[in-house]
């Protein structure tokens, strides 16, 4: 770039000039966390199950005996503490906040355990959501830790944008379902992950299928899935088919989720343990 074009801010430019120079996002962990791993689990529209594939997630790999996290980034919609029937706050000390435990030793912050009411609205702007997000990194306690999975906003947006420059993804997982315009959602996932240099571990298609339960045949109720088609285009592995089960939303709706025992999940859970 030309010496008389450059703006010397290289954030908000995005010329590959030999003079950049990249600016280091990362925010520092609360100094009693020790967390080996963070996954974040992205969708690229609300709805598509991605707060059930985190949970699911996590309840997989506490099953597993591992020590497991949930950092619900997803602010102004989070749906983490309703799965699992969490209705206790989150509390502080001086030396920072504490998540709340269920009932089966999963750790989970959320907004909703900081609001008083769980109907309050969060109407905040981009930047103050951000902000809060990384204060469920850098204020938490997230203490010996394997696994934090994160449950991103949906969407390429401000936020998400924060947590994958502030927080230390070890990889994501894309979740969709089968009547998104799966194959742009993905790619545009997968450019971000690749701009922001986090691998992908896989894609979840939620809401699959649907199997009788009297005559086992198979439903395609939301189309005809593509989604093996474009993880091969996109060198990818489908790392789970959860089929829509009333059982799930049943567990979910009951605060439940520990308890449901669908093995959907363990791909996804070999893949993560082998990271
Ligand atoms: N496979 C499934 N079978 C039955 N119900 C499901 C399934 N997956 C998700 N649901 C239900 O669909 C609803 C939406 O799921 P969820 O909250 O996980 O979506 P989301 O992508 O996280 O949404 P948002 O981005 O808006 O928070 C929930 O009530 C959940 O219980």
């Amino acid at each position: 770039m030309s010496e008389e074009q450059c703006t010397h801010d290289c954030n908000t430019c995005g010329s590959d000039c030999g003079d950049r120079q990249e600016t280091d996002f990362s925010v520092a962990p609360h100094p009693m966390s020790q967390v080996k791993r963070v996954i974040g689990v992205v969708s690229g529209k609300g709805g598509v199950g991605k707060s059930l594939v985190t949970s699911e997630m996590a309840v997989t790999m506490r099953r597993r005996g591992a020590e497991v996290g949930i950092l619900d980034a997803d602010i102004t919609g989070p749906s983490i503490p309703k799965a699992f029937g969490l209705t206790e706050k989150a509390i502080g000390s001086e030396n920072g906040i504490y998540p709340v435990r269920t009932k089966t030793g999963i750790d989970v912050m959320s907004m909703n355990l900081l609001l008083e009411n769980e109907t309050d609205p969060v109407v905040w702007r981009g930047p103050v959501i951000a902000g809060a997000v990384k204060q469920f990194w850098s204020d938490v306690i997230w203490d010996h830790k394997e696994y934090l999975f994160v449950d991103m906003p949906p969407g390429t947006g401000d936020v998400p944008l924060t947590v994958f420059q502030s927080l230390p993804i070890d990889g994501i997982i894309i979740v969709t379902s089968p009547q998104e315009l799966v194959s742009m959602i993905v790619e545009k996932a997968l450019v971000m992950a690749q701009m922001m240099n986090v691998p992908v571990l896989g894609i979840v298609e939620n809401m699959s299928y649907f199997k009788c339960p009297n005559c086992d045949d198979i439903y395609h109720i939301f189309g005809d899935s593509k989604i093996d088609e474009i993880a091969a285009a996109n060198h990818i592995p489908v790392l789970a088919k959860v089929p829509i089960d009333p059982e799930i939303a049943k567990k979910v709706d009951a605060g439940n989720i520990e308890d449901y025992d669908g093995t959907w999940f363990d791909q996804a859970a070999d893949v993560i343990e082998a990271l």
